[in-house]
Formats: structure tokens, sequence, C-alpha cells
């Protein structure tokens, strides 16, 4: 772990019909933390990645990465570095390729270049054979949308990833491959973080180093 904070929440707050989801929860993100965020169904996991990613609207609070507060200008770039994993993937009905390919058509990511090999090279860690590549993404299951979800991320060298249950749907074999390959990305640069949601304990454990719970909106740091 580093002693540069790169994502801080601050007060974040957010309510539906005059519920508070999210109570003035406060975090801070280190380079190179994994952290698991643990909490009951409906306590705003899912709610509090997905603000943290800004992605979400927030009524209160304030977020900074690496010290500054962002700016809609720096939106685009932000997004770029810090990367949502959704739990439940949207479906293409395009081919899987054109799937991973897809993020490469925005101006952010202009200066990179898809490759087709890389992203068999992906698959193939986890399992899959090279010829997904050509199936209709519309005809994945959930386990393999989700793999494709991880893979449309990590191919774009995310600072930090925020993870929403990235393995729910996911057998175990290739949950151990998920993990291996998320622990991998996360050592090979110095400063790469994440936030994994997970429902299991010992993921957690096994995972990562620190967790933050929410209970009632409230997060409690350890
Ligand atoms: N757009 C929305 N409109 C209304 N309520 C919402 C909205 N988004 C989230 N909520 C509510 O906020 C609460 C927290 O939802 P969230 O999905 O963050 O929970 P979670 O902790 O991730 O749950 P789980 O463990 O079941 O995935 C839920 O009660 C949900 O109904």
């Amino acid at each position: 772990m580093t002693d540069d904070v790169l994502l801080k929440a601050t007060e974040l707050c957010r309510s539906f019909k005059g519920r508070a989801v999210l109570d003035h929860v406060s975090l801070s993100i280190n380079g190179g933390e994994r952290i698991a965020v643990t909490g009951p169904s409906g306590s705003g996991k899912s709610l509090l990645l997905r603000s943290l990613a800004m992605l979400e609207p927030i009524d209160g609070g304030t977020l900074q990465w690496r010290g500054a507060t962002l700016a809609d200008k720096d939106v685009p770039r932000f997004r770029s570095q810090v990367m949502y994993v959704q739990q439940r993937t949207a479906q293409f009905d395009e081919t899987v390729l054109d799937v991973l390919r897809m993020p490469y058509a925005l101006s952010i990511h202009r200066h990179r270049e898809f490759s087709r090999q890389h992203a068999a090279d992906w698959l193939k860690r986890l399992g899959r054979p090279g010829d997904m590549l050509s199936q209709l993404h519309s005809e994945l299951s959930g386990g393999e949308s989700q793999l494709i979800a991880l893979v449309r991320a990590l191919q774009l060298d995310p600072v930090i990833l925020l993870l929403d249950e990235a393995t729910a749907a996911i057998d175990p074999d290739t949950t151990a491959l998920v993990e291996s390959l998320i622990l991998e990305w996360q050592a090979s640069q110095s400063g790469r973080s994440f936030l994994w949601v997970s429902h299991d304990a010992r993921q957690s454990e096994r995972m990562t180093q620190r967790s933050i719970s929410l209970l009632a909106g409230h997060s409690i740091g350890h």
C-alpha cells in the first residue's frame, strides 16, 4: 500500500423517497489497497460503488480524486481510471469481440489500440476458448457475461476497480481463476487498488486487507 490517497469520499448521502440509503458515508482508498465492502442486502453497497464511480448522482458530500475535487470536465478521464464492474451486466446484440472493442471508440480511449489477441489471452486465463469472441453477447450465460464485463474493464488498465459481486454467478473453479487474475492485475503495477463487494466472507478474507461495512447506510471501517 502507498500513502497516496487516490479516492476520498466525504459524507456521501443519497435518499430515495425520504429514506436515506447512503447516510454521510466517508472513506478513502489509497494506492495499492484491497478493500472489501460488506453489508446486508439493500444496505447500499452497489449504490456506494456506483456513486464512487460517478455513475450515480449524490444528494450531498464530496468526491476527491488524487486530492482534487472533480469538475464535470474531469469525469471522462476519472471514469477511464476508476471503473465499476457491475453485478448484472447489460446484454448486447453484438459479438463478444465487438462488446470488448466498444470502449475503444470513446475519445478518452482513442489513444489505445484494441487487440483481438490480447482479448483472447484474457479469456484463456479465465478458462474460456478464444472462439467465445465470435459468440453473440446476448447468448452468454450470466456468469459468462460477468467474465466479459471484467475483461472489458481490465483491458483498459484502470487504477481502481470497483467490483460488485464480480463472481456471484460464476462457478468455483472459474472464481479461483478470476481471483488470481485480479490479484495479479493489482500487484502488477504499484498503486492499483480495488473495492470488492462480496457476500462470501471467506472470499473477502482471501482477497482483501481491510473491510468497510455498510450498516443502514453508515460505514464502519476496519
Ligand atoms: N434508483 C433507485 N430508486 C429507488 N431505490 C433505489 C435505487 N437504487 C437503489 N435503491 C435502493 O437503495 C437500496 C440499496 O440498494 P443497493 O443495490 O445499493 O443494495 P446492496 O447493498 O448492493 O444490495 P445487494 O447485496 O442485495 O446487492 C435498496 O433498498 C434499493 O432499493
